[in-house]
């Protein structure tokens, strides 16, 4: 791989006699990795429906290493059904340092594509909310589809500016992860175009963007709240340089020591470093704490409708045979199941806020692809369960009708060992593909 020298001449000064030792790293497949989720399987599904075996990683308790020449893992049913993640190992890290407990208000600022999201979701198991930023349209999208996909019912995604999503969310928040936008040294491996756009002016560009972006989540966050902020590169100007930048700005957060096991103590020792030698491919982690009040805090979603109408209740007692937990509200066409204590989301640019349950027809309402993804086989009217490795699963997840037992009928979700990846519609003993069409293996 042909590095800028530019490039090398900074790493080396940064990392002196080890340099040698990471140069050499380029000539190394890199890592590669899956990160369970739990919120939908269990470590010895997963691993039992593997192709390859796995190895755990020390970034997170949930990642594990993938063989180099593991085949493209996209297509696996078990990746459909969102079972794992597919994540470089050492980007668990920055979600580890966070340490989200259920229950908490979490904000991932710059979260797309959902990697350190869905992460967080794991961790807060259904519990609390998560809110999953990501300012560019369309890559909010792909956020949501991963949101989707592994199963999460207690998040809100919105596609909104970091100064104008944490103005208007001052105080709400008990922890932000801020992964900003970087120069992306340590993609460097695995992604030739990071290489390509790499110069010391953008590396310089990208430094004064990321302490924008601090600045702004800092507001966001409560009294005692922890703000994570990572990166994927190298440069001191974009690690180091940032935080000491923000510390001179903000007196009132400090940065603390988690005693993380991962990498290696960063040039501000509380923080942390992994580089290619320390087993992943590259990442920065700090961890900062507001220490002063915080008297902003956002008004509360209006209550709208008291009860949504008799026939979407049926709906929802046609689907799940569980009682409903959460709040059932129709926004438009869209019939949501709402987190709790969910704050007004006006001028916020929410593209979603908890689980879409279905869409309402002229005369009826059409289930969500997302109200099957977050069921568990055990809560749903009717299920169909496939192995893994079944001609079924491969033929549902194409889009084509599969033959059911006679007596399923309605509305049925599709599940591959346990794990839900889908729905159809059960009729004389064939079931009638719901699988969306841009999810479908070709
Ligand atoms: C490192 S990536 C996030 C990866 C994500 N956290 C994950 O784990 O999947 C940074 C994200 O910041 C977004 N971004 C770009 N400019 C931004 C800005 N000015 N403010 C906030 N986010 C920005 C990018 O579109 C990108 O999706």
């Amino acid at each position: 791989m042909e590095l800028p020298q530019k490039f090398k001449e900074k790493m080396k000064e940064l990392l002196g006699e080890e340099y040698d030792a990471f140069l050499s790293c380029y000539n190394e497949p890199h890592y590669r990795g899956i990160r369970l989720n739990s919120l939908k399987c269990s470590l010895e599904t997963l691993k039992a429906a593997l192709p390859f075996p796995i190895q755990p990683a020390p970034f997170s308790p949930m990642s594990y290493y993938i063989p180099a020449d593991a085949p493209k893992i996209g297509q696996l049913p078990m990746h459909h059904a969102g079972a794992f993640y597919s994540q470089e190992p050492s980007a668990a890290s920055a979600v580890t340092a966070l340490n989200p407990q259920p229950g908490e208000f979490v904000l991932d600022l710059c979260a797309a594509p959902g990697g350190k999201s869905t992460q967080i979701a794991s961790l807060l198991n259904g519990q609390g909310l998560l809110w999953s930023n990501e300012i560019v349209k369309n890559r909010a999208n792909i956020l949501l589809s991963n949101i989707e996909r592994m199963g999460v019912k207690n998040a809100v995604i919105s596609s909104c500016h970091p100064e104008t999503l944490c103005e208007g969310l001052a105080g709400y928040f008990d922890k932000v992860l801020v992964d900003a936008p970087c120069s992306g040294e340590g993609m460097f491996r695995r992604d030739e175009q990071a290489v390509q756009d790499w110069s010391p002016e953008h590396v310089e560009a990208c430094a004064v963007r990321q302490l924008a972006i601090l600045m702004s989540a800092a507001q966001a966050l409560k009294e005692n709240g922890i703000l994570v902020y990572s990166t994927c590169t190298f440069s001191r100007e974009e690690n180091e340089g940032v935080v000491s930048a923000f510390l001179k700005q903000r007196d009132d957060f400090t940065l603390i020591d988690r005693n993380l096991k991962f990498g290696r103590p960063a040039f501000l020792p509380e923080a942390r470093r992994i580089f290619p030698m320390d087993k992943g491919e590259g990442h920065f982690v700090a961890v900062l704490q507001r220490t002063s009040k915080n008297d902003a805090y956002p008004k509360p979603y209006p209550c709208r409708s008291p009860s949504v109408k008799n026939e979407v209740q049926d709906f929802y007692s046609q689907i799940y045979k569980t009682k409903l937990q959460n709040s059932m509200e129709q926004i438009g066409k869209n019939i949501l199941l709402l987190p709790e204590a969910l704050p007004d989301l006006k001028g916020l640019g929410v593209i979603r806020a908890g689980l879409l349950l279905g869409e309402a027809k002229t005369n009826r309402i059409e289930p969500a692809h997302a109200a099957f993804m977050a069921a568990k086989p055990e809560e749903l009217r009717s299920v169909i369960n496939l192995p893994h490795d079944s001609p079924e699963i491969d033929a549902f997840l194409r889009g084509e009708e599969i033959t059911v037992d006679a007596g399923c009928k309605g509305y049925t979700g599709v599940a591959a060992d346990g794990v839900l990846t889908g729905f159809g519609k059960c009729s004389n003993g064939r079931l009638k593909n719901h699988y969306p069409k841009g999810l479908r293996n070709k």
